[in-house]
């Protein structure tokens, strides 16, 4: 009998290739899309259409009923379980600690989305430091452009970037932005080695000194316990006045309270937001802040990006079901 693997989510891009890639290896079931969460944990269990499953495919953006691995759903699962190949770079859905007690590990995919992010976090740089969007509503609106026009625009060559997080994202988006040029500092709590020579470290004692030079701060870091409201008052307070944020990590990285009162009172001139607090359901008070560009978190939605994604996540699975590893096992099993 072949080991089994559930695909807990359809697949969109990759089916031909996920044929061949389980071909005379793996069972694969796909969850359909109104099944509960009882019920697919019930499904997992003896006797179950699921039973003896040995690895989970699921999406970061799972529009059904199994988004969020919650420990309430890893301590459901059944001990054949061993692998969760999680589709995306963010992993804050997975309750990683939970998958740890259980012998669960858990993969990600991240050096995929790295250029689609990043061209994402170029696009809202650009936008709201040229106040583009507000441009686009204007003519959308009939008004040509508003009495305020051209507002608070600034040009994007010269001006200095703080980049918060130099993971392969924020690599990436430092080599785009490097290109116009700006100046490029970043903080990390290490040095990070491979880092460009022209990319200006700012360790955690020069943190205060690094946000008072960025005309733009733009974060990376993922979601974790550590990294919950990073960006708090206190730290927006410290950029210059009349900076920028952009963010395409997660809402969570941010004190979104604090974001929205520094635009309001001026001390922020714009954002660019792809992430937001309580997605999609994200606060309705975005909406009348003129100089804040909004995104629906699409930072990796591009058909060629989602693919690479969808494989990688895969490829993870068929690893280590034929050589008991896979690839990209998420920072808390290094
Ligand atoms: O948000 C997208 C991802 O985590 O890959």
């Amino acid at each position: 009998m072949l080991p089994r693997i559930v695909l807990c989510d359809a697949l969109l891009w990759s089916q031909p290739e996920a044929e061949q890639l389980f071909k005379g290896i793996a069972d694969v079931k796909t969850v359909h899309d109104s099944t509960s969460r009882s019920d697919f944990v019930a499904s997992l269990q003896p006797g179950g259409a699921l039973e003896g499953a040995i690895g989970l495919y699921r999406r970061t953006d799972s529009p059904g009923p199994l988004r969020y691995f919650d420990k309430q759903l890893i301590d459901a699962l059944p001990p054949s379980v061993k692998w969760i190949a999680s589709f995306g770079a963010g992993y804050d859905q997975v309750d990683v600690a939970a998958c740890k007690e259980r012998g669960i590990r858990v993969s990600n995919t991240p050096n995929m989305v790295d250029d689609a992010t990043a061209t994402t976090a170029l696009y809202l740089l650009i936008s709201a430091l040229r106040c583009f969007s507000k441009a686009e509503r204007d003519i959308r609106a009939g008004a040509w452009k508003s009495q305020h026009w051209p507002g608070p625009a600034h040009d994007v060559t010269g001006r200095t970037i703080a980049i918060l997080g130099l993971g392969g994202i924020g690599l990436r988006f430092a080599e785009l932005v490097h290109a116009f040029p700006m100046r490029v500092l970043y903080h990390s709590r290490r040095r990070v080695a491979h880092a460009p020579e022209w990319c200006e470290y700012y360790g955690p004692d020069r943190l205060d000194e690094m946000l008072a030079q960025a005309d733009v701060l733009s974060v990376h870091v993922p979601l974790t316990e550590q990294t919950a409201s990073i960006v708090d008052e206190k730290m927006i307070r410290k950029l210059k006045r009349g900076a920028v944020i952009v963010n395409t990590a997660r809402g969570g990285v941010i004190d979104e309270d604090a974001m929205m009162k520094a635009l309001e009172d001026g001390h922020l001139s714009a954002v660019g937001l792809d992430v937001f607090c309580n997605e999609p359901n994200i606060n309705p008070r975005w909406f009348s802040l003129p100089n804040a560009t909004l995104l629906p978190h699409v930072g990796t939605a591009t058909s060629d990006t989602r693919k690479k994604m969808e494989l990688r996540a895969l490829e993870n699975l068929r690893d280590f079901i034929t050589t008991g590893m896979g690839n990209d096992l998420v920072f808390e099993f290094k």
